[in-house]
């Protein structure tokens, strides 16, 4: 295996730290981030890991090399003037919808990274989009070097595809999660306990996504692997996929979503 490159040099500062400032935090941090190079910023301190040094306000006589913004997107305004002068070497953005300009005009930088992780990067399995628009390559080995203790990091060569990837990949967790809970609970209205069908949902998600990772061959061909002719699989393949009726669902999901991601690039302006 190739080694992990290394964190980028210097103070990281981190603005926000909630849901997905926090899990990409611990996973740095396990990944072996310097505790002591750290500064994370919220208004509460709430959900900043034990031994990071928590402030209210960037330390006015400090610089940051590397800023990661990790507040809600509608946050951007009312944290944007305190970021105004710290000028870091990278600033690497969270924020769904968000786009480069609009965070270059907001919070000068020495180059600005747009990344885009999902919730598994807690565990390292995660998938980290990122866009910049810079070609240095020491601005996109450092972002690299962010994104890769957190799963699968892929670059994203236009801008205008990031509201997709958002959709797919950012709040797909979200969609997998609830697909999850409909598996399970489908197993219950056939009788299983709750529990059990639980168990045996995600066990099952999770054996056959790490299958579909390994295999030589297509999710399709795995699923008619499982359907034996005649058999029960392919009587409920038939209700997914009469008329298209998941392709269709998970059509509708993805539209709103990036729907939504552009409205928050829109906002921001
Ligand atoms: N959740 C997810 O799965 C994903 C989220 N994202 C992006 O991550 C970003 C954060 O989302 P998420 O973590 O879910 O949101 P949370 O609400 O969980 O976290 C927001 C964080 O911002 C802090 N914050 C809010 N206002 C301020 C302020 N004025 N000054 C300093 N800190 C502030 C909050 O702390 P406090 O209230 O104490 O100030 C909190 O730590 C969003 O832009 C979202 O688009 C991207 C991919 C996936
Ligand atoms: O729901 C949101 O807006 C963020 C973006 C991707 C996942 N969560």
């Amino acid at each position: 295996m190739m080694p992990r490159p290394a964190f980028p040099v210097g103070p990281l500062w981190m603005i926000g730290c909630g849901n997905m400032g926090g899990a990409m935090l611990r996973r740095w941090l396990d990944a072996g981030l310097d505790p002591a190079t750290v500064t994370v910023v919220t208004r509460s301190g709430a959900g900043v890991p034990d031994g990071i040094r928590s402030l209210r306000a960037p330390p006015v006589d400090e610089r940051a090399a590397t800023l990661v913004l990790a507040v809600k997107p509608q946050q951007l305004d009312a944290v944007a003037p305190m970021l105004a002068s710290i000028r870091p070497r990278l600033l690497v953005s969270v924020l769904a919808g968000v786009e480069e300009p609009a965070l270059a005009g907001r919070i000068p930088a020495g180059a600005v990274v747009r990344a885009m992780p999902n919730l598994p990067v807690a565990i390292g399995r995660g998938v980290t989009a990122l866009f910049s628009s810079s070609a240095d390559a020491g601005v996109r080995d450092a972002a690299t070097a962010l994104a890769a203790p957190l799963g699968l990091a892929e670059w994203i060569a236009d801008e205008g595809m990031f509201d997709a990837v958002t959709a797919l990949a950012g709040c797909g967790p979200g969609f997998v999660f609830r697909f999850a809970d409909a598996l399970a609970a489908a197993g219950t209205s056939l009788g299983l306990p709750q529990d059990q069908a639980r168990r045996l949902a995600l066990a099952t998600l999770a054996g056959s996504a790490e299958m579909a990772l390994t295999a030589d061959e297509a999710p399709a061909t795995l699923a008619d692997r499982v359907a034996s002719l005649g058999g029960s699989t392919r009587e409920g393949l038939n209700v997914l996929d009469r008329d298209d009726a998941l392709v269709d669902l998970l059509r509708r999901t993805l539209a709103a979503s990036a729907r939504r991601n552009a409205e928050m690039a829109a906002a921001a302006r």
